[in-house]
């Protein structure tokens, strides 16, 4: 039995799969085992996962890649079997998992509607009642009318998410769903999901996105390998989950810088760790390059201040972005540039070697090689974040009389020669001091700046007398503050 507020209960569950080396020994198992020949070896996906989710609750599920979090939303929405333990639920339960899993490619995205709605045990009344506002939500014009096979994974997601979120379930699955859609239609997701916990809907949700569960969660599980290493509220988890992936830092020092660096470029500013080795390069194969045919971007590095490549920075951490173009034609002078993105899309940051007023060539001839390694204090919110690299040039004319340029005519005499978007992506995780987290400042940036305290103590006290209130201006120094109080 389970008490009366708990809408999903999981006990002891366990997910076993067996890994073969090779494909004949899957085969081979499946006829000898029952005579005592095994063959492959287990793996435990999930073991011994126990939690409970309250009615009401939105309650999340993390972990790294691989972790379990997919398998364990598979079994609570009843698509994969456990090999051990239990799950009960109370209620109807709508899950919106694989893109487009419950949907039957064959049908059009209306008659998907209908039948969900069957199968979640909808009579054919309440389904009716809903279709338009589920059409309405997923919003995708005359496609609604086309068989699903024919959907983009944007359409999908939009459909399986309106099916999901207006079926009137007592639990709503959803793994990982809102990484898809443009940025409109996740706004819209955000506020269905608000109402939902207005309406008291438990919504069990695994994400990668950690602003998203520490915002709409109230309780979280962190799962690692599959087990959890953490049941608690979601901001907690979401530390935990931060200083779990700062462990998972990829390779090491000797890996990562060249002993034998390329001692033939020029290193036109002084400071940066030396140009990274080749595997420290990231794969741009998938990454959208945009080329006037002018250059092209030959590689970008991510890499902390000892030169060691890693997508997990520390709050406040020194990143170094290194970037390297080929010049497929003469250019005057190079600009270089990165912009950082958080993961709802906003340039959080942007700065070129024109506002850094970095040395440059005044010409760089078709043939060569620009190499920029741009210098960045990530004093920025937790979180996941990529980033934009770009090179731009402009006349030598130009360049001598920048002073006197408006920020609009400057623009105009800027050309674009090669752009790469989402590039990363990387984690700025919590600053651990002394085991313990330091949160030093709220909201997405950590702006520089100072504080200066100024004490006036009531008229007529001794404080008054001893102090003028000039004198005891703080500072956040602590030699001034000490300075302050041996005075008082
Ligand atoms: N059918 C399968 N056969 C063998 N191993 C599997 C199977 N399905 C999942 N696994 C393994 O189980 C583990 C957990 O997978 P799962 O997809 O649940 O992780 P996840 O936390 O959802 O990962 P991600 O964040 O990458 O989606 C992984 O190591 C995965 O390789």
């Amino acid at each position: 039995m389970i008490a009366d507020d708990i809408a999903v209960s999981v006990r002891d569950l366990g997910r076993v799969y067996r890994l073969y080396a090779r494909p004949q020994d899957r085969l081979k198992h499946s006829l000898l085992w029952r005579f005592g020949r095994k063959y492959g070896c287990e793996f435990w996906a999930l073991r011994n996962v126990s939690f409970d989710v309250r009615k009401g609750e939105t309650f999340g599920i993390i972990g790294r890649n691989g972790a379990g979090k997919s398998t364990l939303l598979q079994i609570i929405a009843g698509i994969l079997e456990p090999t051990v333990g239990q799950v009960i639920i109370r209620g109807r339960v709508a899950s919106l998992l694989e893109l487009g899993s419950g949907f039957n490619p064959e049908f059009t995205g209306r008659e998907n509607i209908l039948l969900n709605g069957a199968i979640l045990g909808l009579s054919r009344a309440e389904v009716k009642e809903r279709v338009e506002e589920i059409i309405a939500f997923a919003d995708i014009g005359s496609f609604i009318d086309q068989p699903v096979k024919l959907y983009s994974s944007g359409m999908l997601m939009r459909l399986a998410f309106a099916v999901a979120t207006h079926v009137e379930a007592d639990v709503v699955v959803i793994d990982e769903v809102l990484a898809v859609g443009d940025v409109f239609f996740r706004q819209k997701c955000y506020q269905r999901l608000e109402r939902l916990r207005q309406r008291k809907v438990t919504v069990l949700m695994a994400s990668h996105a950690m602003t998203e569960v520490e915002q709409f969660c109230n309780r979280a599980i962190l799962l690692d390998k599959g087990q959890v290493v953490f049941q608690g509220t979601a901001s907690e988890a979401v530390k935990r989950y931060y200083l779990l992936e700062q462990l998972d830092r990829t390779p090491t020092l000797s890996e990562a810088v060249s002993p034998d660096h390329d001692t033939s470029a020029q290193q036109l500013s002084p400071g940066p760790p030396p140009w990274p080795t080749s595997k420290a390069f990231l794969d741009l194969s998938k990454v959208h390059q945009v080329s006037d045919g002018s250059a092209i971007c030959t590689g970008v590095a991510l890499t902390n201040s000892s030169g060691k490549p890693t997508r997990v920075f520390a709050q406040g951490e020194v990143a170094f972005f290194h970037s390297e173009f080929e010049l497929l034609r003469d250019i005057e002078v190079p600009i270089g540039g990165v912009v950082i993105q958080n993961d709802k899309g906003i340039h959080v940051h942007g700065k070129n070697t024109l506002q850094y007023g970095s040395r440059v060539p005044r010409c760089v001839p078709r043939g060569s090689r620009l190499r920029f390694s741009q210098q960045i204090t990530l004093a920025l919110q937790p979180g996941e974040y990529t980033f934009e690299v770009g090179l731009a040039t402009i006349s030598g004319r130009v360049y001598d009389r920048l002073k006197d340029l408006t920020h609009q005519e400057l623009r105009d005499h800027v050309f674009r020669l090669c752009h790469l978007s989402q590039v990363g992506p990387f984690r700025v995780t919590w600053r651990v001091e002394w085991d313990t987290t330091q949160l030093t400042h709220h909201g997405v940036a950590d702006l520089p700046g100072e504080c200066e305290v100024w004490f006036i103590p009531p008229s007529g006290s001794d404080l008054d007398k001893t102090n003028s209130d000039a004198e005891c201006r703080g500072t956040t120094s602590v030699g001034e503050r000490d300075k302050c109080r041996n005075r008082a």
